[in-house]
């Protein structure tokens, strides 16, 4: 059997303190009405670096000035399989505004388990709490 296509997914942990950005997605959105971490598909001919830059300010109208891997999560969900490449951005330009009209809410990392995520995010929350600790 041919292995279902694999989305690659630039996806940001945006930090301001211990505080992280999160967006709620769309109804009709893949994992609709859920929160995220802000990102989209990589595009033919874009590394994930440049993926993310575009995505947040497509999204969010901000400028990243710098970006560093945080995890990779692959997740086979029952209609796709995507592989997050989760990157921590704590240095940018601008104030966040939801550009897709979508909410925008920042939340104390401690917090972050009271919000519904898509079901690959399991892994982030950790992740975010061992970064921030260190
Ligand atoms: N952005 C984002 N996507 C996530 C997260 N967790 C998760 O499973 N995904 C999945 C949902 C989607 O299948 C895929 C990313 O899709 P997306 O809808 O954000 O892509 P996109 O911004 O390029 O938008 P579009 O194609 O819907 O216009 O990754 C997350 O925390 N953030
Ligand atoms: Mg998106």
């Amino acid at each position: 059997m041919p292995t279902p296509e694999t989305i690659l997914v630039a996806v940001a942990v945006i930090a301001k303190g211990t505080k992280i950005l999160i967006a709620k997605r769309a109804a009709e959105q893949h994992q609709g009405d859920k929160w995220e971490y802000p990102g989209g598909k990589v595009e033919a001919g874009e590394s994930v670096e440049q993926a993310l830059v575009r995505e947040l300010d497509e999204e969010l109208g901000i400028k990243v000035q710098s970006q560093q891997a945080l995890l990779e999560i692959s997740h086979q969900y029952p209609e796709k399989t995507v592989k997050l490449m989760v990157q921590w951005v704590d240095e940018f330009d601008g104030n966040p505004v939801g550009r897709e009209n979508q909410p925008l809410r920042w939340v104390e990392a401690q917090d972050l388990p009271s919000f519904t995520f898509p079901d690959a995010n399991g892994p982030i929350t950790e992740a975010i709490v061992a970064r921030l600790r260190c």
